[in-house]
């Protein structure tokens, strides 16, 4: 039989040949061998979780299971109490789906990125706990999110993150940001004026879509801050006065209790989320290099084991004795993360909500526009999907 290629042919299809062999293993060893090693070490000490697929893990099923979900809750609309429906039933329906399956540790894959995800408290505490520079954020988030967050403290690790920490954090210590409550009360005061402007126009009421003023009002502040502490004019000593009269504030508990309770059922930031970056062990389990370890922080605010039968329900008085009073155990309430990677802005957060809510309601009285739709959306935090209309009127 005569050949079909000569040989100079075959000499000339190599090249190509040998590239599809090299692409093809590379893909098998870095998209399925690496992740399925690691799965199975964490599978043989007895983590369960969903059967991923070849290159594509578990989200062909998370697509499926969201679907379903939606138009499961297409069905319900309007049925439930809209400011206590579970939103991660919509927009993370795996999650709970899988929660009630295999519990409260599991495994699952989205292709590349082998996730252990975690409610359970035990294990929890130990990753909050945990001071070792081995635990760390994922290195995902540098690669796709670099753009974005570049090597800053938010995604950085080991030395690069310690020196980082060691900068930004004394600044937003509590003393620092007592110093910094003229500041806000200045950039809360030009926004308010700008509403109340809003409001005279036009005769007495206004619908205002608050939530874009607010995502700036903090950015002014920060800005404001990085002025004042380079000329250095604002003394601690004023800011503390400042301080004393926000105490002051009539209702200033309830302001916190609400700040509290908003932040549990809706916290802005979805997930806290770690790598083991060396093999570790944590909560009894050896972590192999690479898993990433994610809390979903609106699960573990939900789960009634913690905070009681009422876990979905709006209800500020449950803060009244603090979170000790209000979870069990208290490192279940984590709007900032947990351990070492705990929000460093915590403190300037705080009393930036508080000086605007206090300011707001001694101006205005206001209520929710019916304009409103309640529709909580995931675009890397969690945030209203139509804006917060709220009609306002001068005191
Ligand atoms: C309500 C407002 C805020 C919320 C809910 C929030 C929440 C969070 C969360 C969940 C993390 C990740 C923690 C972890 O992985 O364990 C974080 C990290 C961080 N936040 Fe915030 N944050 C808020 C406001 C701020 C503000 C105003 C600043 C600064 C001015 C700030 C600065 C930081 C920094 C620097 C980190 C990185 C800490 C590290 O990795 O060492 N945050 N925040």
């Amino acid at each position: 039989m005569e050949l079909l290629f000569s040989s100079q042919q075959w000499l000339a299809l190599l090249p190509p040949i040998i590239l599809c062999i090299l692409l093809f293993s590379y893909v098998y060893i870095i998209l399925w061998l690496r992740p399925e090693r690691l799965r199975q070490k964490l599978r043989s000490q007895g983590v369960r979780g969903p059967k991923p697929s070849f290159l594509f893990g578990n989200i062909p099923e998370m697509r499926r299971i969201q679907q379903l979900a939606k138009s499961a809750h297409e069905q319900e609309a309007g049925s439930t109490d809209m400011f206590s429906s579970n939103y991660v039933a919509t927009l993370f329906p795996y999650f709970l789906h899988w929660s009630r399956v295999y519990g409260s540790i599991y495994l699952y894959s989205t292709g590349s990125i082998q996730v252990l995800n975690v409610t359970d408290p035990n294990m929890v505490k130990e990753l909050a706990n945990c001071k070792s520079l081995d635990l760390g954020k994922p290195c995902y988030l540098q690669k796709e999110r670099g753009a974005l967050l570049g090597m800053g403290i938010l995604t950085s690790n080991g030395d690069l993150w310690v020196h980082q920490r060691k900068v930004i954090a004394p600044e937003l210590f509590m003393e620092r940001v007592k110093g910094m409550v003229n500041l806000m009360m200045e950039a809360a005061m030009s926004m308010l004026n700008s509403w109340k402007n809003e409001v005279e126009d036009r005769g007495g009421s206004a619908e205002i879509v608050v939530d874009e003023f607010l995502r700036t009002f903090s950015a002014d502040v920060i800005s404001r801050a990085c002025k004042e502490i380079f000329i250095k004019i604002r003394q601690l000593q004023k800011a503390m006065a400042k301080q004393s009269m926000l105490i002051g504030v009539p209702g200033s508990r309830y302001i916190s209790e609400t700040t509290h309770e908003t932040l549990r059922l809706y916290p802005p930031a979805s997930f806290v989320a770690r790598e083991a970056l060396n093999d570790m062990k944590l909560g009894g389990i050896d972590i192999p290099k690479g898993t990433n370890i994610w809390i979903p922080i609106a699960m573990a605010h939900r789960d009634p084991s913690v905070w009681g039968p009422s876990a979905d329900k709006f209800d500020p008085d449950r803060f009244a004795n603090g979170i000790a009073g209000a979870c069990k155990p208290p490192h279940m309430y984590m709007p900032f993360g947990v351990g070492v990677r705990t929000c460093a802005g915590q403190n300037l957060a705080m009393v930036e909500l508080k000086v605007v809510l206090s300011l707001l309601l001694s101006k205005f009285e206001f209520k929710l526009s019916p304009n409103y739709v309640h529709c909580p959306a995931f675009r890397l935090t969690i945030e209203p999907g139509k804006g917060v209309p709220l009609i306002f009127r001068e005191l």
